[in-house]
């Protein structure tokens, strides 16, 4: 287990958004977080990222107690959600991008005055990211001229520049055509060969191609929990999306 939740919970001014959400997140496997809006999802990534603190519960990270910690150390310990680092410069090269990324964990970022050549000891490493996900023929596209789906995938790169141990992604499929889908999904699925992935994903075809695990969230608390095939028959879930349960 990498990152465990116990009896998570968030008040707002006397609203529960979130409560009593215990979540395992494994090495090597990919957890999906979905629920219909409203249900909490994106809270659950606040609080274990610890943009907001929990009001209730407990969070554990490679067998340290999270719940206290303030967000900047989170990620320095390996706990990374995309956003997070994955400033991408549109003006910038896929490599410039991705060498940048890398000069945070290398600390060559505060070294400002050092030679431009001193980052091309990066040069092997950002190549050899580049080419795990698949953008080696874009390594001199500058990333506004990317699809918008390689831009996503050229965010993960620069995520992955971290080293993350749990990879946290809020809705990787949002806004993208069906080309891009299968690609990006097939990039997430090859990423969490090497470290946990946990995903809040809206497209539920991708969740059951990709995800071991799924939680489902309905207000704040937790639905179902299993494989996505389970979870799929649970009348309670098919109430709670189709408002139904055929
Ligand atoms: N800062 C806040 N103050 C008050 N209420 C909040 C705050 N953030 C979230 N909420 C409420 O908590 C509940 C859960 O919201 P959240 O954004 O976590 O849901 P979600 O599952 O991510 O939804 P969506 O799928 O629409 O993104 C909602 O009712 C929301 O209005």
């Amino acid at each position: 287990m990498v990152l465990s939740a116990r009896g998570l919970g968030k008040d707002f001014a006397g609203f529960t958004a979130v409560n009593g959400v215990d979540l395992d997140v494994e090495h090597a496997r990919i957890h999906a977080l979905i629920g219909p809006n409203g249900a909490g999802k994106t809270t659950v990534f606040n609080l274990l990222t610890k943009f907001l603190q929990p009001t209730r519960g407990r969070i554990m990270l490679l067998d340290q107690d999270i719940t206290k910690v303030k967000p900047d150390k989170i990620a320095r310990m390996g706990l990374v959600r995309s956003f997070q680092i994955s400033a991408v410069f549109p003006h910038l090269t896929v490599l410039e991008n991705v060498r940048i990324a890398l000069q945070r964990p290398n600390k060559l970022a505060t070294q400002f005055w050092l030679p431009l050549s001193s980052l091309d000891k990066l040069n092997p490493r950002a190549e050899e990211l580049i080419a795990d996900l698949g953008l080696s023929q874009y390594r001199d596209t500058r990333a506004t001229d990317l699809s918008y789906g390689r831009k996503r995938v050229l965010e993960i790169a620069t995520t992955l520049a971290l080293d993350p141990k749990v990879l946290l992604l809020d809705e990787p499929m949002a806004g993208m055509g069906g080309e891009d889908v299968a690609t990006v999904a097939s990039i997430i699925a090859d990423v969490a060969k090497t470290r946990a992935v946990l995903m809040v994903e809206h497209n539920l075809s991708v969740v059951a191609d990709i995800a071991h695990h799924v939680t489902v969230l309905q207000r704040g608390e937790i639905l179902a929990s299993g494989d996505y095939e389970t979870v799929s028959q649970n009348p309670q879930v098919r109430t709670a999306y189709m408002g139904t349960e055929d």
